[in-house]
């Protein structure tokens, strides 16, 4: 099974109005599988991956890593096997790495194995502006030299353990500085460093290959670096915004779904969120179930207040699936207040939902006041990033008529096969190469 192709445009056609009703099985975390297959270049022994979600944004960063000289091979629909033999630090093509936030994660291993590496600026959703201050701070600390001139150059004739206070709790910069410390000699301790499932994934990962971690899970990880890294086997843990997606999903079309393996133990706080809008989940064995037929009440804050959704650094309600909790609650009875709290512009696309008859005022770029149920009417759309392409996706599913969704291509940056998955519940997408 091949991965749509980076470049191809995609749009699709939603004809809405349909009650889904079956089981799904999530994917595996892009935001796990992209930093594994970057700390795959540690070892020079094989590493196999199971579970890898084949979306464009692993396909990008499997080029990527191929580039400086791993080998690359799928061995399964979801199966990726890697050996980095030898890492050379090849100029890495502009384009793949402007295409996806995470070829900034080559940095931290092409650091540890080559001791430099050059990567022409990332790219990822345009949600505002994204900061790789402290990448740079965390990675200086433990040896490294960074020079800026339109790329961003780093260099370390040796990595050295530190204790390193992270400026915020940043996802990959976590990341980065994770694989740099497991290749450092002596100890590293991250303080606070981001705790999110991905994050855990990749220490668990690592562990695998060898390495000695201690705090997985919390904000403070102590490495003690320089050990032997081996081969290793490793299960790419469940997209847990993949799951939020289909909870919205279900509760937006009002459908009966059985999430399997939905990794539960990851949920607490997105399912948080939903319990606010009145939408509920029952947990059976590690299957989530959405009833068709909710109420779907707005909880209010105690006294009547409109309560308030907000996302934060694990383990709170994570920023992914605010676009998704946005869009569940136009159809939702009541008012609540979201409050993104990381990004600058995730928040625009409401006018879109606006657009299909959602009752919202942006009040800011991080404050909506949404107020439900309204009937969604069906729109032409155009994706501006993964989640609010998912959100106008769900929203179009939701609404009576049919809708065209422009640059779907976003959408597959992060869900694999989405209109063959969904399509098989019962919702009618049909996809095809852009008309413009
Ligand atoms: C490839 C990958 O893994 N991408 C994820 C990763 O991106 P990424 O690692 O780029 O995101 P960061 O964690 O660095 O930060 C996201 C944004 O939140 C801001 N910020 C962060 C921490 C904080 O306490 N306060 C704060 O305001 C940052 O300044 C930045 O604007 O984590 C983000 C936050 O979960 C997710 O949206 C992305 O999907
Ligand atoms: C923001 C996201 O991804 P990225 O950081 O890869 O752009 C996302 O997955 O919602």
């Amino acid at each position: 099974m091949a991965a749509p192709r980076a470049s191809e445009r995609i749009e699709y056609i939603v004809e809405g109005g349909n009650r889904l009703s079956g089981s799904i099985e999530p994917s595996g975390n892009k935001n796990a599988a992209l930093p594994i297959i970057a700390a795959a270049l540690l070892t020079e022994h094989p590493v196999t991956l199971t579970n890898v979600p084949r979306i464009r944004d692993v396909e990008a960063l499997v080029e990527l890593v191929a580039s400086v000289g791993a080998e690359t091979e799928w061995t399964g629909p979801n199966e990726l096997r890697i050996q980095a033999r030898n890492v050379r630090p090849a100029d890495l093509d502009p384009d793949l790495c402007g295409r996806i936030r995470a070829s900034i994660l080559l940095a931290g291993p092409m650091l540890a194995r080559c001791g430099e590496v050059t990567l022409p600026p990332p790219g990822g959703d345009v949600i505002g502006r994204r900061r790789l201050d402290t990448h740079f701070l965390a990675l200086q600390q433990l040896g490294a030299e960074i020079s800026l001139d339109g790329s961003y150059s780093f260099r370390a004739s040796r990595l050295v353990g530190a204790d390193v206070f992270m400026d915020e709790p940043s996802v990959t910069a976590t990341e980065n500085a994770l694989s740099a410390a497991v290749a450092a000699q002596g100890t590293t301790i991250l303080r606070n460093c981001a705790s999110e499932p991905h994050v855990q994934d990749l220490a668990h990962f690592l562990i695998a290959l060898g390495a000695d971690i201690e705090g997985i899970g919390t904000n403070c990880m102590t490495v003690h670096g320089g050990r032997p890294l081996t081969a290793a086997q490793h299960r790419i843990g469940t997209d847990f915004i993949e799951v939020a997606s289909l909870v919205g999903l279900a509760a937006v079309t009002d459908s009966e779904l059985r999430i399997t393996n939905a990794g539960v133990e990851h949920l607490r706080s997105t399912l948080m969120g939903f319990d606010k809008l009145g939408v509920k989940c029952l947990v059976e064995g590690d299957d989530l179930i959405i009833p068709k037929g909710q109420e779907k009440t707005v909880v209010p804050d105690f006294g009547g207040h409109v309560p308030k959704i907000e996302d934060q650094p694990w383990p709170a309600f994570p920023a992914d699936a605010m676009s998704i909790a946005i869009v569940t609650a136009t159809q939702c009875d009541g008012m609540v207040l979201m409050f993104e709290k990381m990004y600058e512009s995730r928040m625009f696309f409401v006018d879109k939902l606006i657009g299909m008859g959602a009752r919202i005022v942006l009040c800011d770029p991080h404050r909506a006041v949404i107020s439900g149920p309204t009937k969604l009417r069906a729109a032409r759309l155009e994706s501006p990033d993964i989640r609010a392409g998912m959100a106008m996706l769900i929203a179009a599913m939701g609404a009576e008529g049919t809708s065209v969704i422009n640059n779907a291509q976003q959408i597959e940056r992060g869900y694999e096969r989405i209109d063959e998955r969904l399509n098989a519940l019962g919702a009618r997408i049909t996809r095809i190469p852009a008309r413009t």
